[in-house]
């Protein structure tokens, strides 16, 4: 496994020239089109998002992932599946619905702000951001649509989907196999499961303390979060975090288990990760698989777009299942289809599996991503310019929240491929 020499195509998306009918647009519609073809995903390149805004974004996921683990718990949403998620003790995300809309920012800040009425700074500096993962949104569904001959269908498509966002941060695996280091002074057993992501992996830490400081220092904490997640991992989760911190007398017990980057002292973890990959491909390499900032999964919604700051991590995988390592580069954001858009072109566009696999040790990497996602009660049916004789049916129109909870189900969790299991017209 690891990475390999294929490299997603790269296509500018900044052209100056570059307006729907103009012949540059052709040119770079058909591009898409390959792209999305061949692997699902390609690499936009988009210099229209200024070098402080990324910083600014940059920024705001340090001050945001810096806060106490009981304060980013509380970005929970009353749409079920969207907040605070930690994967393993190796990533950690936040998540808010309708992101392109400052209400709901400004509700998400708020969360973690209680006090302060949320932090306005942080609030404008997510809505910018997103705004502009949107407009590579807009525009690659644009060209999608005409590309297919299905152009009249774009105002009804447009609307008909809503905007996810989840910032993300991971950091590389201790070394060795089972055993890390973890800020704390105190006895700490902590249980995490987390269901999410195409495979379910349930985690178990135990750690034991050495306490230098605090003398019978003692804490419990038992974490549930049950995640489940729109896009395939991180979007649309629900994470339903429950902590029972008991803490032996005058003990300062900073259990942060939403980190996994206290990695520095007295406790000893021993961490035995059991993970089901998504694809059937991982389902056995327990070791691999629990080196894995996010377990292979294709995304559940329509299209993510995504941008990485310079440390590498994310790895896509081809159609002939050999594994591309995406190196971030300045200005480029990553567009990757998802199964509801497989599901809405007939199949005509893949909905590639990937992975976040990091092995810098001395970096944090942070991303930051927008999930297109079907708009709940709205029908996924590809529409009849797509079906023919060459082009049967592929799939059962669906909700994508059904989609979702049977991705979710004990049965779905099972199958390596959710969208066929799921509303698959045929085996054939
Ligand atoms: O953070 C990344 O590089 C990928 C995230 C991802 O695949 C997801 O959230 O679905
Ligand atoms: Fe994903």
């Amino acid at each position: 496994m690891g990475s390999c020499s294929p490299q997603l195509p790269l296509i500018n998306l900044a052209d100056k020239t570059l307006e729907p009918g103009s012949s540059k647009w052709a040119e770079v519609r058909s591009d898409v089109r390959k792209a999305l073809e061949d692997f699902g995903c390609f690499e936009a390149s988009y210099d229209k998002v200024s070098l402080e805004l990324q910083e600014s974004i940059v920024k705001t996921m340090e001050e945001l992932f810096g806060l106490p683990v009981e304060t980013k718990q509380r970005n929970v949403c009353p749409k079920p599946y969207v907040g605070y998620l930690n994967h393993n003790n190796l990533s950690e995300s936040l998540g808010i619905s309708n992101a392109n809309i400052l209400e709901n920012i400004n509700e998400f800040t708020q969360q973690l702000w209680p006090d302060g009425d949320g932090n306005e700074n942080i609030s404008k500096t997510i809505q910018l951001f997103a705004e502009k993962l949107v407009e590579i949104d807009v525009m690659v569904r644009r060209m999608v649509m005409e590309s297919f001959g299905i152009e009249k269908y774009i105002d009804e498509h447009l609307n008909s989907t809503e905007y996810r966002m989840r910032l993300m941060k991971y950091i590389a695996p201790p070394d060795g196999d089972a055993n890390t280091t973890v800020d704390d002074n105190a006895d700490l057993l902590a249980k995490l499961n987390i269901d999410g992501v195409g495979p379910t992996v349930g985690v178990k830490v135990n750690a034991d303390i050495s306490d230098d400081v605090n003398a019978n220092a003692s804490a419990n904490a038992d974490v549930g979060a049950n995640v489940t997640d729109d896009t395939g991992v991180n979007d649309d989760l629900n994470v339903d975090a429950e902590a029972n911190v008991a803490v032996g007398g005058g003990v300062n017990a900073n259990t942060d288990l939403g980190v996994g980057v206290n990695v520095n002292s007295n406790v000893d973890v021993n961490a035995k990760t059991g993970a089901t990959g998504g694809d059937g491909v991982e389902a056995n390499d327990d070791n691999e698989e629990k080196k894995l900032g996010l377990p292979s999964h294709t995304d559940k919604n329509l299209f993510t777009v995504l941008f990485q700051h310079e440390i590498e991590g994310l790895e896509v995988k081809t159609e002939d299942e050999k594994w591309i390592r995406v190196k971030p580069s300045p200005n480029t954001f990553i567009v990757i289809a998802g199964d509801s858009l497989c599901a809405l072109m007939n199949g005509r566009i893949r909905a590639p599996y990937h992975r976040v696999r990091v092995t810098e040790k001395k970096k944090t990497r942070y991303t930051a991503a927008i999930f297109t996602c079907p708009k709940p009660d709205y029908i996924i049916e590809a529409p009849k310019e797509l079906v023919d004789e060459k082009h049967p049916r592929l799939f059962r129109p669906f909700d994508y929240r059904d989609l979702f909870t049977f991705y979710h189900s004990e049965a779905g969790r099972k199958v390596p491929y959710t969208l066929q299991a799921y509303c698959a017209v045929s085996e054939a």
